[in-house]
Order: C-alpha cells, then structure tokens, then sequence
C-alpha cells in the first residue's frame, strides 16, 4: 500500500467511525416479504450460523450495547430486521435470521429459505451480504450453501470471520487461510476475508469502512 492510499484509508475509517457512532436506528421487522420497507437506499445484509456472533457483530459495527439482541437461545430471530444508518439516511444494516440451527423444524427452516432467497434475488437495493463465520469453526456445509446461495444470486459477499479472541494466532492464521482459499472459489465472494472480534473491537473499524465503500457513500 502507497502511503497516499494508506492515508485515504485512514480517512475513510475516520468517516466511517463518525457515520457509526451517529444516527443508527432500528426501522422495522420483516417476518414476510410484503413487510420490507421501501427500497430507497442501498442495503447490506447479515447472514450467520445462529450463534455465530451476529448481534454482537451488528452491536460492535454501530457503537451500541444492543441495537440488536445478542441472544443466548440460538435461532430465534426469524425474520428480517431493518436498521438505519446517518442523518438522513444514507444505508440500511439488514439482519438476517440465523441458519444452520439443528433442532429447527422443517417448517422454519423452509420459511427461512422462502424468505431468504426471495429477498437476495429480489432486492434490488442490496449492494453486498456479509457472510459471518465463528474462528473457531471455519466454514461448515451450511456456511457453504449461503455462499452458493449468494453465488447464484449474484449478491457480492465479504466473509467475515468472528470471536477471533477465542482462539490463538496461530490457528487464527490457519483458518483464514482456508476459508479464503475456499472464498477464491466462489464467483461472488471477496477474496479478502475480514477478522474481528466484537469483544476486543479487533477489525470492527476496517469493516465499516469497507461497509461505507459498499453502501457507495
Ligand atoms: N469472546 C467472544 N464472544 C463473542 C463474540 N461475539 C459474540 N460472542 C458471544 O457469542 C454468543 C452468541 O452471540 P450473538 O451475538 O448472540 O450471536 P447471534 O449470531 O446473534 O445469535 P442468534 O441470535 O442465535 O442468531 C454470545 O454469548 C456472545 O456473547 C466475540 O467477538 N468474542
């Protein structure tokens, strides 16, 4: 990196940060499609195992202690929720309900899908999905049918892995290794993965300001 893109970086994590630590407000819950708001600015959406870190993530992102609810129950959000970015507003965080959870019934997991897959390939608002992925498990079959999911979509996604403090350096190093190998292999993927902690604030201002080039503002 040229010093000169160094410092534009630095300024745009700068803006990021204050964009953040503004306005960020909860606008609505969409349990079906005919609940979505207008499509009036971009949205970037949030997809994870249930469990993996999403409301924290979400928390961490816009400076909040729980603009989204970190839970303890895992698969309980079932739909998608809508928060908003700036003065007036320039973007829209979308929450997604987790997957992957192992005592969901049928039904949900079908309801899941419906609304999941209509909203990728309909949306045509949204600028980029992040695909959250725990450290300390790496990329699991149902990590890979989301990004499959996105490929055929054709919804960019960056692979953000979570809960780096939970594991050490060295096998931190290893899973970024293979999970951007494989992200190489997904035609809609970043090649570049993202690390961060909610807990230690670790990668959280890289994120938002990948977020704002995203949200192209
Ligand atoms: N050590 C550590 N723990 C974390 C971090 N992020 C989340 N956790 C913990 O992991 C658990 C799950 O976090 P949530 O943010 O509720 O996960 P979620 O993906 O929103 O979960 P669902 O609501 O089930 O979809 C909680 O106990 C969090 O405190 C992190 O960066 N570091």
């Amino acid at each position: 990196m040229t010093e000169e893109e160094a410092a534009e970086l630095a300024q745009l994590e700068r803006r990021a940060n204050k964009l953040f630590s503004g306005r960020v407000e909860f606008l609505l819950s969409a349990p079906q499609l005919k609940f979505l708001p207008e499509p009036t600015v971009p949205e970037i959406a949030f997809a994870g195992r249930s469990n993996v870190g999403k409301s924290s993530l979400l928390n961490a992102l816009t400076g909040r202690k729980k603009i989204a609810r970190a839970s303890v129950t895992p698969g309980r959000t079932q739909e998608l929720n809508f928060f908003e970015v700036g003065e007036p507003t320039l973007f829209r965080l979308v929450d997604m309900p987790g997957y992957g959870f192992a005592k969901a019934p049928v039904k949900v997991v079908e309801k899941w899908k419906n609304l999941v897959k209509t909203y990728l390939r309909g949306r045509q608002v949204l600028v980029r999905n992040l695909v959250l992925v725990d450290s300390r498990h790496g990329l699991k079959d149902v990590d890979r049918e989301m990004m499959k999911m996105l490929d055929e979509a054709a919804v960019g996604y960056r692979v953000v892995l979570t809960k780096a403090d939970k594991i050490k350096a060295s096998e931190l190093a290893k899973t970024v290794e293979a999970v951007e190998a494989e992200a190489k292999k997904h035609v809609a993927a970043y090649p570049q993965i993202h690390v961060t902690s909610s807990e230690k604030g670790m990668g959280i201002g890289e994120l938002r300001a990948a977020l704002l080039r995203d949200a192209g503002v």
